[in-house]
């Protein structure tokens, strides 16, 4: 059954992001779409440490982030923004975390309103294979309303992949696939600590 694969998947995802320690202080949120027409997803539930793997940790929504049926959970506080992923595109699910990576990059280039990559061979993890391939990354304001937020994020949600930085808070990854989603989520987490670490180096020699 569809609904109880992608339940595992994204138990599965979210125990290898524990293991990263990508959940500081229940921090993040984690989503996959269980069926479309109307469209339908598991949400982690809000508030708990996602690093504890119990039988409370997901509920099922529909296209507007409710509760579907008798359910006693209560949906990520950010589940909007997966909604927007879920209702523009046809990505399959939508990660988002909090590390301190993400966090400083997102305020070293705030201003600039993105990041971009290039000349690095782990973009090719992001589906790009040509040589001169760029990545851009939007970085948006961490608005505290919520759908103020969903808003300026559903502003960059076009394709069926994608990354928003949301400025010293966190990232949003989206693709077609848990496992397509994770890879991803890596690959920026990748660079981020990489730019991170070389702008370190370049300071200390100079
Ligand atoms: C404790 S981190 C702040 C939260 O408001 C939020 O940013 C977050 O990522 C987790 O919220 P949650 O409601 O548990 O999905
Ligand atoms: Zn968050």
């Amino acid at each position: 059954m569809i609904f109880l694969k992608r339940y595992e998947e994204l138990r599965a995802v979210k125990q290898e992001l524990a293991a990263r320690d990508w959940f500081p202080g229940t921090s993040g949120n984690l989503a996959i779409r269980t069926a479309d027409q109307p469209t339908e997803f598991l949400v982690t539930a809000s508030g708990k440490d996602k690093r504890q793997d119990t039988p409370d940790d997901f509920v099922h929504v529909d296209a507007s982030g409710q509760l579907i049926g008798e359910q006693t959970g209560r949906p990520s506080a950010e589940t909007l923004l997966h909604v927007e992923v879920f209702n523009r595109t046809t990505a399959g699910c939508s990660l988002h975390v909090h590390t301190i990576d993400n966090n400083v990059i997102s305020e070293l280039y705030g201003d600039q309103g993105e990041i971009r990559f290039a000349g690095q061979e782990i973009i090719k993890a992001l589906g790009r294979w040509e040589e001169d391939a760029e990545i851009r990354v939007p970085i948006i304001p961490n608005h505290a309303d919520i759908p103020t937020l969903a808003a300026a994020f559903a502003a960059h949600v076009h394709a069926e992949s994608g990354a928003v930085l949301i400025r010293n808070h966190g990232i949003t990854v989206w693709a077609p696939t848990a496992f397509e989603a994770k890879k991803q989520l890596e690959a920026f987490e990748f660079l981020f600590s990489y730019t991170l670490k070389l702008q370190t180096c370049r300071q200390a020699i100079h």
